[in-house]
Order: structure tokens, then sequence, then C-alpha cells
């Protein structure tokens, strides 16, 4: 079975309808990367899997005895706080010393451990946040803009680190990203979220779907083919919708798929 399988997922916040009608399901050791506008409920989707937000449509099945990592969009802590990344690391559960270094070092981080949190780089800052998700030996890692202020080379490698981590470990990971053409790279499977899933298949197919040209326009897919990572592991395929078999019809979409369907190109890439 599926490490989370969600059907049918309705999310309200106050007035606003965040997520409709969202199906997804995520299988161990698959990358899987969340696109979609500012707004489109790609946060919420995250949250709703970790049961930070009420759901009131549909369900998640999370695998039997699931560890899920989260790393948040944002964390703020406050600069004038004296903490050592260490210290960090051991909060609010007590970690020894082996453990964190452990997991600073698959979070490609290894040195960081007597560093304090407030002289941190963005990029390390952001390593340093993975770290704390490995520790809790995630099956599922789910990633909220992780890269968020890197530039592109810091983001490129921190892909790059989430890859190796998911390769050696076999863990999943579901990420939300703005960089597209970097992230899916990094990725088996792509869904192209806008309030419900619009398209979803392999980061070429999707570059290439309507639905995703008139959100995002055309030109991620030159920078697909340089970026495009080569995994030489297998995945199940399995029955879900939202999975490979439908592929061969070039791409997929719902059927409440309610936006502009048409290529078009001229719309700018605003999220690149
Ligand atoms: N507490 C809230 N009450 C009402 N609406 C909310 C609340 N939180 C979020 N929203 C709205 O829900 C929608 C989805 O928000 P969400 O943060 O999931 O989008 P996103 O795709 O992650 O956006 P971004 O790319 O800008 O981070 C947005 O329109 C947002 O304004």
């Amino acid at each position: 079975m599926s490490l989370l399988e969600i059907k049918g997922l309705g999310v309200t916040l106050g007035e606003h309808r965040a997520l409709n009608h969202v199906d997804l399901s995520i299988d161990r050791g698959e990358i899987v990367t969340i696109v979609g506008p500012n707004g489109s409920g790609k946060s919420t989707l995250l949250k709703a899997i970790i049961g930070a937000v009420p759901t009131d449509a549909g369900t998640i099945t999370r695998a039997k005895g699931l560890r899920i990592g989260y790393v948040p969009q944002k964390l703020h802590i406050d600069p004038a706080l004296p903490m050592t990344v260490r210290r960090f690391l051991s909060l609010p559960k007590r970690r020894g010393t082996n453990e964190v270094r452990a997991a600073l070092a698959e979070a490609g981080a290894p040195d960081l451990a007597d560093r304090q949190m407030a002289d941190l780089s963005g990029g390390q800052f952001q390593r340093v946040l993975l770290a704390r998700a490995v520790l809790e030996r995630p099956d599922l890692l789910l990633l909220d803009e992780a890269t968020q202020g890197l530039d592109q080379i810091g983001s490129a490698n921190f892909y790059r680190q989430i890859e190796t981590l998911s390769a050696q470990t076999g863990c999943a990971v579901l990420m939300v990203s703005h960089e597209l053409h970097v992230v899916m790279s990094a990725s088996d499977r792509v869904v192209c979220l806008n309030g419900h899933v619009c398209c979803h298949g392999t980061p070429e197919i999707v570059a290439s779907a309507p639905e995703y040209r008139a959100l995002f326009g055309s030109g991620t897919q030159g920078a697909l083919a340089l970026y495009r990572h080569q995994h030489d592991h297998g995945h199940d395929d399995g029955n879900d919708p939202a999975r490979a078999p439908e592929l061969p019809r070039g791409h997929a979409h719902t059927p409440d798929c309610n936006h502009a369907a048409k290529h078009d190109d001229s719309i700018p890439e605003a999220n690149q």
C-alpha cells in the first residue's frame, strides 16, 4: 500500500475554500513535487497531511506507523536568543551528540553542531531544519518551499541533498516549490495544484500539459532537459489514478479542472 493516500480532500480556511477534491498518493522512496501559483493551497495540503489544519471532506490514509518529517516554509528564531545548532536540534526531545551529528551529516551540514543558530546563512539554516526533520527517521519528508531565499546554486545543491537522502534512507519526499525547473528536475512526479489537482505526471509530461502552461507558460521544458536527474531505482506504479498508467494519454487532468486549459505561451513565468 502507499505511504499516504489522499482522496477527495477538502479544506476550508475561514470563508475560503483552499482545497477541493484533491486526490494524491505517495509511495515509498519516491520524490513528488507540488507546484502551483501563490495561494493555490500547497502549504495547506502539507499542513492537512500533518494534521495542522482541519479537513472537511475526503480522507487521508497514512500507512501504519508512518513517520513524517516536516520542514516548514518559515521558522522564526529570536536572533537575540543564544542557541547552538546542537541545542536547537535537542528541542523539544533530547538528542545525543552522535545522533545530532549523524542527522547534520545526512542533511549535508556535518560541521554546524557548535555554531550559533543566529549566525547561520540561509542555506545552512535550511539544512539544520532538514536535519531536525531527519532526526525523526521519517518515512515521508515534507518540505514547504525549503529553499526560499537561497540562490539558484544553493537551491540546486539543497535538492541534490534531498535526492541523496531519499536514496540513502529510502524515505519518500513530498515538496512544495516555486523554483519550477530546479525542483521538477529532482522529482519523479509533479503535481500541479490550483485548489484542485490540475495535472500530474512526470516533470516532462506536466511541463507540457496545457493546464500547467496556462498557469506557468512554457519555458520550463528547456531547463528541465538541462537539469533532469537520472536515477536507477524503480517505483511501483500501483493503481492510483494520479500515477503513471495515465501518462500515455499525454497528461491527466481532473474533470473539474475549470481554469483556462489551453496553450498560452504569452503568460509570464512569474514564479521562476
Ligand atoms: N487562516 C486562513 N483564513 C482564510 N484564508 C486562508 C487562511 N490561511 C490561508 N488562507 C488562504 O488559503 C489559500 C491557500 O493558502 P496556502 O498558504 O495553502 O497557499 P500556497 O499555495 O502555499 O501559497 P504560496 O505559494 O503563496 O505560499 C490562500 O488563498 C490563502 O490566502
